[in-house]
């Protein structure tokens, strides 16, 4: 396996000192003795103390460099090193804590004070620094920075006013996010009375208004007036207003030409359905906003510098790619040091979990040989492909900066008031297909009779088009790859640059045979005739476009998703119309809409066929995933002894592709699409021993453990071989099995928190239906047929953003069969909650779980994870053994790793 292993032993030589270098703190005591005297209550402090040692020590690493640089006058080195992404990213602790002095002077890595610090390549501040904590506190909602708030305001081109004089209404910028539009209204009434009062200004007439309206969470209102003179009193007497430690800022509200033909659309479904007065408001909602003068930069002082440098993260290249600018070898490292973090959060989070009177489990104690990492950190497996890899783009229809209407992605979060959409140029992630049919949709709708989606008041038809794209002919793909990888190499070589940086494998677009198209649309008011007939017109501009393309844009399918909800996210079970693709030229007609192929796109990992619908999960990055999934297997100690549970198993990639090497594989899916290309899947590749169940994971997993591991071994059963027959297949079973199918909601209605975040795509209509769609799930139909006993039991997690629920942590951890679990995160942060529960030891005297403590909320998620930990019934704790991380997304701070824990 490849590993950009000159860039991990740098790393781990800077950021991994023995435990002897680190020099003893508290009064002389080592780290060690400190902790062993009252570990919860030191250890925080004592792991930041020996993070700050790691950094010194670090940085006396590589002092003796710095000097002979500067001393050998090696000025093309010495910027090389200043040009080193990382340099002066961070505090300097020794100048910090040594009255501003440290021995290293300017050769320092670190910064001597704010002045000097510079952000992260990911945007981000030290954060011990000024910067970040006021950045903290604002995202916090606290305090907003107030030019943040004013670069927002700027980006936000969609309707979020409902005047219909805009000549006469101003934006109030810098408001508190929780008012209200009362609380607005309460403020401007107060200070007409205040100025009423005061006897210098007994002429002034007060603050007076039309209309108030605060926008919900966001630190904006609009105010209009009844005449020019109110509005001009407003200006002068609240502009620039102290409120908290910002000033209220009005801004002008400007009418948007660009939305006339929105308006002329709108005018005309208003004939046909809505109610006339939805869509007059409608109509003059699209206005944007700039701010009095905000543009003259006369108030440079700190924050401008903060705010100048967050509006260039605000470029769509910077969204999307926010590492595209430097080196792969430097995002890899980067990305490593980051999971190193995590790492030692999670030792420094168990040990705090770890109950009185017992004694801190080995792989704590052991954590010391690897600089407070859990455990080994392996490295970090490169893409294959580094540019255009994305096989699957999410692109937002919305307003550009400049009003045009535009295909691509937005520029920032909603919630803060950002809605302008760029087009995805210079994204080196996003594929030139994907782009090409971005571009090819934003055409047709500058000429669609329909409008727009806006997010702020949730009306228009247009949402989101999603490009995936799939087909690569392995061999053919080998053989590019092969030949390209040498060419990089000898160039490399010649250029005298480390491998690990940027492949551009362009020629492997050429390769994708299948394209499909999904576009989500909000049908909503709108009238079916006219929808049909757009859709008619999107369908033959898209097959156009493709069809005269000068570069191979295959489009294969094309479905439509008519989703209701606010945010773009739509659930799995959104009604999906399929659209057949016209012949360039010719008229379908209407009829030909109907005669669409099933939307399903067919790619291949590790030399499988994978079927997959438009809404099932799959990697973006396929050959990066074909890495993932062979570590997985590699490290799970598969046999042909071995039941593997491919817990969130989407369309079976994981649990497929690992089938030959184990007896069995279960898989639990919660999205009913994924299941069933998960069944296909099996019988496409010809693979019987799986079984695929579609359930919630909390819902269903301790039942399967029982099923399969409860019963009493039976030496002299034949081989299971099961059918897939693209049902929700529950093939194993008999009368003896002991299946317990008392249901375990009562333990998942206890964690809100994890439930608000997972949407189910499995019947939930009522209680009963939903406990009896899960027996069914577990029970075999077939009762004949016997379950085989497995020696070895391995479950392969491959969980969302969110991480496991606690239903399932707790059916892991407490089965004593399962001794080996593979976990694979794409978020660190949920990966070290999950593991806090997994890996901490428990004792008899577990402490109940308050049900109504509400004091969740506030806490963070490995805070959360210490909390249930302690509820955790007594049993064997895993024990962290080795992670590894996978980058799947370059260009990007995301990453996968895998971790294997054991007990
Ligand atoms: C990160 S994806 C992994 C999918 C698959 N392992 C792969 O690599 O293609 C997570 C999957 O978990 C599913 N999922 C989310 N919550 C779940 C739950 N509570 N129970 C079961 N599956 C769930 C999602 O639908 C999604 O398919």
């Amino acid at each position: 396996m490849a590993t950009s292993s000159k860039t991990e032993a740098s790393a781990t030589e800077t950021l991994n000192p023995s435990i002897e270098e680190i020099q003893p703190i508290n009064g002389g005591e080592s780290i060690e003795q400190v902790q062993q005297k009252a570990p919860e209550v030191v250890e925080e402090a004592t792991a930041e103390k020996q993070e700050e040692r790691v950094r010194e020590s670090s940085n006396d690493k590589i002092q003796p460099l710095n000097i002979l640089l500067t001393d050998g006058q090696d000025i093309g080195q010495k910027r090389k090193r200043e040009d080193h992404p990382l340099w002066k990213t961070s505090l300097c602790s020794y100048y910090r804590s040594h009255s501003k002095s440290c021995s290293h002077g300017e050769t320092c890595r670190y910064a001597h004070g704010e002045e000097e610090l510079r952000p992260r390549p990911d945007n981000s501040w030290d954060p011990t620094s000024e910067r970040a904590k006021k950045l903290m506190k604002s995202e916090n909602g606290e305090k907003i920075d107030s030019l943040d708030a004013r670069e927002d305001v700027l980006m936000a081109t969609d309707a979020f006013s409902e005047s219909s004089n805009p000549g006469l209404e101003k934006c109030f910028v810098h408001l508190p996010r929780k008012w209200s539009s009362d609380d607005l209204k309460s403020f401007l009434d107060e200070q007409a009375r205040g100025y009423l009062n005061q006897p210098s200004r007994l002429q002034w007439l007060g603050i007076l208004y039309k209309t108030a309206k605060k926008r919900k969470g966001m630190p904006i209102g609009f105010v209009s007036f009844e005449s020019t003179e109110q509005m001009e009193n407003a200006i002068e007497g609240l502009d620039g207003k102290s409120m908290g430690n910002k000033q209220i800022q009005i801004a002008n509200v400007i009418p948007r030409s660009f939305e006339k033909k929105a308006r002329s659309a709108m005018y005309l479904l208003q004939s046909t359905q809505q109610p006339t007065e939805t869509f007059l408001s409608n109509e003059d909602l699209s206005i944007s906003v700039s701010i009095n003068g905000c543009e003259d930069g006369d108030k440079v002082d700190d924050d401008l510098v903060l705010d100048a440098s967050l509006s260039r993260a605000k470029s769509v290249r910077d969204v999307v790619a926010p590492l595209a600018h430097m080196p792969y070898s430097d995002q890899l490292e980067h990305k490593k040091n980051s999971l190193m973090q995590s790492l030692k959060r999670l030792t420094r989070n168990a040990r705090k979990a770890c109950p009185d009177g017992v004694p801190l489990p080995e792989w704590i104690l052991r954590s010391r040989d690897w600089g407070g990492l859990s455990c080994k950190l392996e490295g970090i497996l490169e893409s294959p492909i580094v540019n255009g890899y994305r096989n699957k783009c999410e692109f937002s229809v919305g307003y550009s900066l400049q009003g045009k209407p535009t295909v691509g992605f937005l520029l920032g979060n909603f919630r803060e008031g950002v809605t302008a959409v760029e087009e995805p140029v210079d994204c080196p992630n996003v594929s030139r297909i994907a782009c090409k049919f971005a571009s090819i949709f934003q055409g047709f709708l500058q000429h669609s009779d329909l409008p727009i989606w806006n997010r702020f008041n949730n009306t228009g038809f247009w949402r989101q088009l999603t490009v995936s794209s799939a087909g690569f002919d392995k061999l053919q793909v080998g053989s590019i790859f092969i030949t390209l990888a040498l060419l990089v190499l000898i160039q490399q070589v010649r250029e005298g640059r480390t491998p690990g940086q940027a492949v551009e494998v362009e020629n492997l677009e050429t390769s994708i045979s299948e394209v499909l198209l999904m576009v989500q649309v909000c049908s909503v008011g709108f009238d079916d005739e006219i929808i049909t007939r757009e859709f008619e017109r999107m369908a033959q501009a898209l097959a156009l476009g493709s069809t005269t393309s000068s570069c191979s844009l295959p489009l294969t399918a094309l479905v439509v998703q008519d989703h209701r909800g606010i945010s773009n996210a739509a659930p799995a079970d959104a009604p999906l119309r399929p659209l057949s693709i016209p012949k360039a030229g010719i008229d379908p007609g209407p009829e030909a809409l109907n005669n669409a192929v099933e939307p399903r796109i067919n790619d291949y990992i590790s030399n499988l066929r994978f079927c997959i619908s438009p809404t099932a999960f799959f990697q973006v990055n396929t050959l990066a995933a074909e890495k993932l999934y062979s570590l997985a297997g590699d490290w799970a100690g598969l046999g042909p002894d071995t039941l593997l549970f491919d817990i969130c198993c989407g369309t079976g990639t994981i649990g497929l592709t690992l089938a030959r090497r184990v007896g069995m594989v279960v898989g639990i899916e919660m999205n009913a699409s994924a299941v069933s290309d998960a069944h296909r899947n099996a019988e496409i590749n010809g693979i019987k021993n799986c079984r695929f169940v579609c359930a919630k994971a909390e819902d269903v997993m301790k039942h399967l453990l029982e099923e399969y591991l409860n019963v009493p071994h039976k030496q002299d059963q034949a081989p299971h071989t099961s059918k897939s027959n693209g049902k929700d297949d529950a093939n194993t079973g008999d009368k003896d099995t002991p299946v317990d199918n008392v249901l375990d909601l009562e333990n998942c209605s206890n964690h809100e928190v994890d439930d608000a975040k997972s949407g189910s795509s499995c019947p939930s209509n009522g209680r009963e239906e939903h406990e009896d769609s899960i027996k069914k799930s577990c029970i075999s139909e077939d009762k004949n047929t016997p379950v085989q006993q497995y020696k070895d039991v391995v479950a392969i997690v491959d969980p969302p953003r969110v991480g496991l629920h606690p239903t399932v942590i707790k059916v892991l951890r407490t089965h004593p069969r399962l001794r080996r679990l593979v976990y694979i995160s794409c978020n660190p942060e949920s990966l070290v909650a999950n593991a806090i529960e997994l890996c901490t030891p428990s004792t008899d005297k577990t402490k109940k779980v308050n049900k109504n403590n509400r004091g969740w909320r506030s806490m963070s998620s490995a805070g959360l994870a210490r909390h249930r930990a302690k509820s955790m019934p007594n049993s064997e704790p895993f024990q962290p053994i080795k992670a590894m991380a996978v980058d799947l997304f370059p260009h990007t701070p995301h990453c996968e790793m895998v971790m294997l824990l054991e007990r």
